[in-house]
Formats: C-alpha cells, sequence, structure tokens
C-alpha cells in the first residue's frame, strides 16, 4: 500500500536525514527545540534556551514543532528519544537535564566558546 500523499516515504525520510545531518555540520551549535528561542513551547526547551542564553554565544535552532518530519526522524539517527537536543561540533550533547548540569557545574560554557564564535 503507498500513501498518495508521501508515495516514497523510504525517500523522503532519507531526505529529512540529509537536512538533519546538513544543519548539524553546518552550525557548531544547534538546538533542536519546541519554539523558538524567544517563544519556546515546552519548559524543557526554555530550560536550554535559559542556559544558552545566560553562556551568551551565538547558536542556530530548529523548531521542530514547524517540522514535523524533522521532530520524527532525529531521535532515530540521535538515538535519544525527546526534546531539546543541544548540538555542539557535531555531536550530540543532551537534553534540557544535561544542559542544565554541564552548565551548573561550569562545563557547558567553554565547549559552547570552543565552538561558537564571538558574536560580530
Ligand atoms: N529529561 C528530558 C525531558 C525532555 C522531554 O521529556 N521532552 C518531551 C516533552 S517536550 C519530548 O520531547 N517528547 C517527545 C516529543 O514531543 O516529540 C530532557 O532532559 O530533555
Amino acid at each position: 500500500m503507498t500513501d498518495a500523499a508521501n508515495p516514497n516515504p523510504a525517500h523522503a525520510d532519507n531526505s529529512t536525514e540529509t537536512l538533519i545531518r546538513e544543519q548539524i555540520a553546518k552550525h557548531p551549535v544547534i538546538l533542536y527545540m519546541k519554539g523558538t528561542p524567544q517563544f519556546p513551547q515546552c519548559g524543557f526547551s526554555a530550560r536550554a534556551i535559559e542556559a544558552l542564553s545566560q553562556i551568551g554565544r551565538p547558536f542556530a535552532y530548529v523548531n521542530i514543532l514547524e517540522n514535523p518530519d524533522i521532530r520524527a526522524t532525529l531521535p532515530r539517527i540521535a538515538n535519544w528519544p525527546t526534546f531539546p537536543q543541544l548540538w555542539v561540533g557535531g555531536e550530540l550533547i543532551g537534553g534540557s537535564d544535561i544542559v542544565l548540569e554541564m552548565f551548573q557545574k561550569g562545563e557547558l560554557k567553554p565547549l559552547i566558546e570552543q565552538n561558537s564564535p564571538e558574536a560580530q
């Protein structure tokens, strides 16, 4: 049976995986989150944004609420089931709990500073 709205699901999924891998390769610090940094739509995403904002370096984000294919595909390729997901230097750091723990231990700031250039 073929879904007429999605005639080649395997290809569609592969395209999304390619898109995600491009985003992660292009942006040294990228947060997959619910909502936007200005308007997070989940407490977990809000807490991750709070930590990143205090560090003050530029970062990219993807609002997974507006990208359902990424929401469906990223957990599989990341082997991480939930959002937010912070990726730094092409590697998954973790979700809100890990981001906050690293921030409180003083480990997140140097990691972000090593990977994200100064704001222009
Ligand atoms: N302990 C997790 C909590 C995150 C979490 O539970 N996120 C949920 C609710 S926002 C989620 O992403 N569920 C899957 C989904 O909504 O696609 C963390 O540290 O990030």
